[in-house]
Parts: C-alpha cells; structure tokens; sequence
C-alpha cells in the first residue's frame, strides 16, 4: 500500500457540460453501447445535474452548452475540443454519427461566454478532444489507436502552438476496443504544482507494451488501476486536485486514492454510462491563458497557495448541503 505524505489542494477550474436532453444510444460506435437497452433521459438529466452540483458546490465555475436534436453522445462535453493556455480548438470526429459536434463545440467557443478563449475552429485531422487529450503540467498526454490519429495529435501541436506553451506531446496507444478513448484507461490526478507530486493512475492491459514503457517511465509511482475498476469506467475521473469525481460503482481504485490523499467523491451516472462515457466524458476543462493550475508555481508564494486551500475548504462547507446524490469519503 502506497501512502502519500503530499498535502493535496483543490485549485479552483473551469468547466464546459452539456446537458443530456437528448441522450440515447440509437447506434453502437463502441463496445458499451447497446441501441436494444432503452434510457432513462429523465434519469440521465437528473444525475448530470447532481454532476454539475458536485462541481459548483467546490467552487468550479461550470458553463453550459446548449444541447442539439439529433447528437444523442453531445453530453460527451470532454469530446467537443480541447482547450490549453486559452487555445480551443474543435474536435473532428471519427465517425458520421457525431460529425456535426465539432462545429455545435466550435460555434460555443465564438460565444459571449467563451470570451477570453481564442477560438481556433475544428481540428482537420480526427481529434476527439480530452476524450483523447490529458494535459498534466507540460505534457500533454495524447492517446491513439481507436478515435484520435497520430495526424491529429500532430495538427493539435501545432494550432494550439504546444511547443511555444512548452508543453510536450506524449503519444500513448490504446490497444483495448472497450478503452477506445485516453480517459478511459487513464486518470489524471494531480500535476503537482501545488502538491510538487504528480500523480496519474492507469491500467496498464488498455494500453500497447511501447505506450506501458512510457507510461513505467514517466509516471513510477502512477496508481495501477485493475480490471474491475476500469470495467466501470472508473477511471474517467475529474479531479481538481483535491477531489476526485468519479463513478460510485468504483471499489478498490476509490480507496487507493484515499490512500494518496485526494477525497474521492462519487457519483451515479449509470444512465451516461449506457452511452460509454462517465464524468469525465461529460466534463470539458476550459483553461484560460494565464491561470492554468499548472502556471500556478510560476505566481508562487504563499499567499496563492492560502488562496486555493481557503477555497477548498470554503467550497467543501458548502458542499454539506449543496451536493446531493454524490458520495463523498472523507480523508
Ligand atoms: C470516456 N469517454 C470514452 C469519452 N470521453 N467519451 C464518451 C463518448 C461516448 C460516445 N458514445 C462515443 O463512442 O463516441
């Protein structure tokens, strides 16, 4: 057992999510999806708003996409872009299915709620946003195999000029269909630049043998996540450093991030998941240029680092009466 002697922060995001007005699954483009198994939108659009709740509650600012008839998946926020130093760039999607959300996305960022982001248009290259893109500190993860291609990876460096950011590209391969996107298989925990430990968690079989090396390299002390919590997508997390949202039907990865410090905080999202995605699926970060937590070292001090915890704190004496339907385990 790992325990972590890290003093864990909650630094405030902000977050874009669209609701699941009309979520359904009416086609299979990937191995969770089942078009005979019927939804519940009405649970569905309950236990997104519990979703959004967990995040206002700890003081995330969350915007809200307006949904579109007929893009049934356009509750997967995280696939619509991504979005880094006030970059966003439109997600292109593998399949025709959900072709017309890259420009429903790109269409948000010209928006007056967007101001502040530079909106860049949709990528030319199949790229399914965070679905497929995992910023941590300076490296932004970058999965491949199912959805997003090694061009698109390349046309992400490029428009969101990742090199003048310096922020590196790390190609990872998926090589199980189930894990079809990054943020199944992988969760990003902490960047360390509060805690100055960086902490991701994976499980190791969704990925090929070069991508389980870089992953050995990068990451030593990475929480290795088994087949059962990654069977019920446990590991589509979002955290903000401190909490970690997640499924409630994770077990023994929920635990092994008390043991790391972070306070996970569950939720039900068994409508979402008939769709193959979780909360983070449903979550797009939108990270303005200059206060990515990530920049935070670069402020420094004190001062910023009482902000945040103050804000942790502020945001979870809220919580006790603001967050129904999530659990939440204490530290
Ligand atoms: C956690 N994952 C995989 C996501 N980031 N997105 C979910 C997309 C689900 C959609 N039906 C599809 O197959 O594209």
């Amino acid at each position: 057992m790992t325990q972590t002697t890290a003093q864990r922060t909650a630094t405030p995001r902000h977050y874009l999510m669209c609701p699941p007005t009309y979520f359904d699954v009416v086609y299979a483009i990937n191995p969770w999806m089942d078009p005979s198994s019927p939804v519940d939108t009405t649970k569905a659009l309950a236990q997104w708003e519990a979703l959004r709740t967990a995040y206002e509650a700890r003081g995330h600012k969350v915007d809200v996409i307006e949904p579109e008839p007929g893009l049934p998946d356009m509750v997967y926020a995280a696939n619509g872009g991504i979005v880094v130093g006030g970059r966003a760039l439109a997600a292109r999607f593998t399949y025709p299915e959900r072709a017309a959300e890259g420009p429903a996305y790109d269409r948000w960022f010209g928006t007056p709620a967007a101001e502040g982001y530079r909106r860049l248009g949709e990528s030319v290259e199949i790229m399914e946003g965070e679905g497929d893109l995992l910023l941590i500190g300076k490296l932004l993860l970058a999965g491949t195999g199912f959805r997003t291609t090694p061009a698109g990876h390349a046309e992400v460096a490029e428009r969101l000029e990742l090199a003048e950011q310096g922020i590196e590209l790390v190609p990872l391969e998926l090589v199980d269909p189930r894990y079809y996107h990054l943020d199944t298989a992988l969760s990003v925990l902490d960047d360390g630049a509060v805690s100055g430990e960086v902490v991701v968690a994976y499980h190791p079989e969704a990925f090929s043998p070069a991508a389980q090396e870089t992953l050995r390299e990068r990451f030593p002390d990475a929480i290795l996540v088994g087949a059962e919590d990654a069977a019920v997508l446990g590991l589509n997390v979002v955290s903000d450093g401190l909490h970690v949202f997640l499924s409630d039907r994770a077990g023994a990865y929920a635990e092994a991030l008390k043991e790391r410090g972070f306070v996970p905080v569950g939720i039900d999202l068994s409508e979402i998941f008939k769709g193959g995605g979780s909360v983070k699926c449903c979550t797009l970060e939108l990270r303005p240029e200059t206060t990515t937590p990530s920049a935070l070292p670069a402020l420094t001090g004190t001062a910023l680092a009482s902000a945040v915890v103050a804000s942790a704190v502020l945001a979870d004496a809220a919580t006790a009466t603001a967050a129904p339907a999530t659990t939440e385990e204490t530290r």
